[in-house]
């Protein structure tokens, strides 16, 4: 028989970020996230993480009553009673920020996550092997390295991480202002040297289209076999897209929501057109971030990477995306937010179940690491994590800094992610603009 869920903790937790940019603004000096914790009677815990906000807090109490008492065994069962009960709450839309502002699937995933755990532990077998039709389909993933332009802390007074004791070029260049090509190049080497990526995507959206064109110039020149990205959210027009980034076609394996809704276009019409127009392949987490969303992408021909972040896909329904891809010929990616280590091998898991010839997926980790809530954290090496071959995700939660992250939490008046607060430090009253990068006022 298999073990019975006894209890579920919800341990909203904080940690420290660097000012990244993008088209929300720029990041405040933390983020927040939100840690499910499920204990069973044979003494196992099995963890989830997702986002963090009042409303993903209160699904979370909302759906209690309907894990604590269940089999793990029975985990399908539950996760539909969830979905049911959340789905009483309405629909959501997912925003037009750079980031997802529903509730009810983030809620669904930290169960599933937590409860897929404790399974691998009851069965001992890895959460990759459980998941998708056919389980496993890789030992390693790989992962691009994710770079930000940034702000200058310097222009602020708020508490962003300085390099204390920097072990290397990465612990410097990632806590001060990078804006320009040169600095990006530097971002990428010193990412290169400790975590050894191979591919690379730069988060747009910030300064003039030309001019982010420019760094991808010079990311190309530094590695020209790496496969690159640039995401702008959205932010450009059609027309903009098409003329900044056929020049640099050649340099780029695909551009991520180059376009998106504009007057009376849809983003999956501009993209669809975009893709048309340019020869170039499109992924996206913006125009198809459901499967009703991404049946509408293909039919019109708008994508060609879903970037199905666990996180707002599930963990069962990213891995039915990679399984959709390889059987219609597209490929598999994941999106990312900041994020600790517990999400990091959900994601890890997540891609390698994933069948066929997925893309490296994005992860925010580099912009974390040195900070921690399990007791070792999976590593990047040479661009690649190893799936754990431990049982369930394969972590064990670290209570001390659990702890710590969660008292960083209660100490900061913050329950949602606001990018224009900082953003306000370098532009007065700046407010955002779906439609214009955030430097660009
Ligand atoms: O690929 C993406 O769109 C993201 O990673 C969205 C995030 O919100 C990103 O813009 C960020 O972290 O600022
Ligand atoms: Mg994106």
């Amino acid at each position: 028989m298999l073990p019975t869920v006894t209890r579920m903790t919800v341990i909203p937790v904080a940690g420290y970020d660097s000012f990244l940019l993008n088209l929300s603004g720029g990041h405040a000096p933390w983020f927040i996230r939100c840690v499910v914790i499920l204990e069973d009677n044979a003494g196992h815990r099995g963890a989830g993480e997702i986002p963090c906000s009042e409303g993903i807090l209160k699904g979370l109490e909302q759906c209690k009553s309907l894990v604590v008492g269940t089999s793990v065994a029975a985990l399908k069962g539950t996760l539909g009673r969830v979905h049911q009960r959340l789905a009483t709450n309405g629909r959501e839309e997912r925003g037009r920020q750079t980031f997802d502002l529903r509730v009810a699937v983030h809620v669904i995933t930290a169960i599933e996550s937590a409860l897929f755990d404790l399974m691998g532990q009851a069965v001992e077998l890895p959460v990759a092997d459980l998941l998708g039709r056919y389980g496993r389909q890789r030992d390693e993933v790989e992962a691009l390295g994710y770079l930000f332009l940034l702000g200058d802390p310097e222009c602020t007074d708020l508490p962003y991480p300085r390099p204390s004791r920097p072990i290397d070029r990465w612990d410097e260049v990632r806590c001060r202002e990078a804006l320009t090509p040169e600095a990006v190049v530097e971002l990428a080497r010193a990412a290169h040297e400790r975590y050894g990526f191979r591919d690379f995507k730069l988060k747009g959206g910030v300064l003039l289209p030309e001019r982010e064109a420019d760094c991808i110039r010079a990311l190309h020149e530094a590695f020209p076999e790496a496969r690159l990205t640039l995401d702008p959210n959205g932010a450009w027009s059609l027309e903009e897209a098409i003329r900044v980034l056929t020049p640099i076609r050649h340099m780029l394996s695909y551009a991520e929501d180059p376009c998106g809704q504009e007057q009376s276009w849809s983003g999956r019409e501009t993209m669809a057109e975009f893709r048309r127009r340019t020869g170039l392949p499109t992924a996206t987490n913006m125009i198809a971030t459901d499967f009703k969303q991404l049946q509408y992408a293909l039919q019109v021909g708008a994508v060609d990477i879903p970037l199905a972040d666990c996180h707002f896909w599930t963990m069962q329904g990213a891995v039915a995306v990679g399984e959709l891809c390889d059987e219609w010929g597209l490929t598999w990616g994941s999106h990312s937010n900041n994020h600790f280590d517990v999400s990091l091998a959900m994601m890890t898991h997540v891609a390698a179940a994933c069948p066929g010839d997925i893309t490296a997926i994005d992860t925010h980790w580099i912009w974390q690491d040195g900070q921690r809530i399990t007791r070792a954290p999976l590593q990047i090496r040479e661009g690649r994590i190893r799936v754990p071959d431990a049982p369930g995700l394969g972590i064990e939660l670290d209570d001390a800094m659990l702890e710590q992250a969660h008292q960083l939490y209660l100490s900061l008046d913050v329950r949602q992610r606001n990018d224009a607060m900082a953003m306000q430090y370098l532009v007065d009253n700046w407010q955002f603009d779906p439609k214009r990068p955030a430097l660009v006022r």
